[in-house]
């Protein structure tokens, strides 16, 4: 499997996340064990997909993903942040080489990392949107396909860009048990446009889909 990083065609050559790992993950969700928080997105549609927030990321190694995803991510960041400072006139500090500095810098700001799993059921889906991330923000974000695509019909993971009226499909992809999708987060010089990165999970029609949301900087609000 390869994973693109849609901003710098840096690719990640393997998954780090096994099929058994995804399935216990998906076991303990629906038996709610290692969260601390359920909600329901509420959509234009009515109720919608229900998230946990992730509380012991331990429990099933995800911390060892997040580490080795910050290290992958480090380098395509601080290109984002040397372009993003450039645009805004801005003097920004580096992410850090190493990821326990990151983690320091995150604790002291008090921003957490948000980890949450999300089950969507017939109907479910997620309206176009950004994450708006509160404290630290981290350039990328992943998402890990908890389901096996025989599982469910319907939701696929859309990213697109959007700038002004134009409206630009970047990807359309059902996500494989295991597959870690590593996509920008919000405005990103995303194959050389500066338009806006939208992501949104087209409605469920049969069976279930489960994904795990991982954001390496601050919380999502
Ligand atoms: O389930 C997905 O593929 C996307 C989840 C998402 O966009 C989110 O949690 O903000
Ligand atoms: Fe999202």
């Amino acid at each position: 499997m390869v994973f693109p990083i849609w901003t710098t065609g840096y690719e990640l050559k393997r998954a780090y996340v096994s099929k058994e790992t995804c399935h216990k993950i998906a076991r303990d969700f629906t038996k709610g064990v290692g969260f601390d928080r359920t909600a329901r997105v509420v959509s234009e549609a009515g109720r919608n997909c229900l998230i946990r927030t992730v509380n012991e990321a331990s429990r099933w190694n995800i911390d060892v993903l997040i580490e080795l995803l910050y290290i992958y991510l480090m380098p395509p960041a601080n290109d984002w942040l040397k372009w993003f400072a450039q645009k805004n006139g801005k003097k920004m500090s580096p992410y850090p080489n190493e990821y326990n500095l990151y983690r320091g810098i995150c604790k002291k700001l008090s921003s957490h990392r948000a980890v949450s799993v999300i089950e969507y059921q017939k109907g479910h889906g997620l309206e176009p949107h950004s994450d708006d991330i509160a404290g630290v923000f981290f350039p990328f974000q992943a998402i890990l396909g908890l389901s096996d695509p025989s599982e469910y019909d319907g939701g696929d993971f859309i990213l697109e860009i959007i700038k002004g009226d134009d409206r630009e499909l970047i990807t359309r992809t059902k996500l494989g048990l295991g597959d870690l999708l590593i996509f920008p987060v919000s405005t990103l010089p995303v194959f050389g446009s500066t338009g806006q990165c939208f992501h949104s999970v087209s409605p469920v029609s049969k069976g279930v889909r489960r994904t795990m949301a991982i954001t390496l900087g601050g919380t999502v609000c």
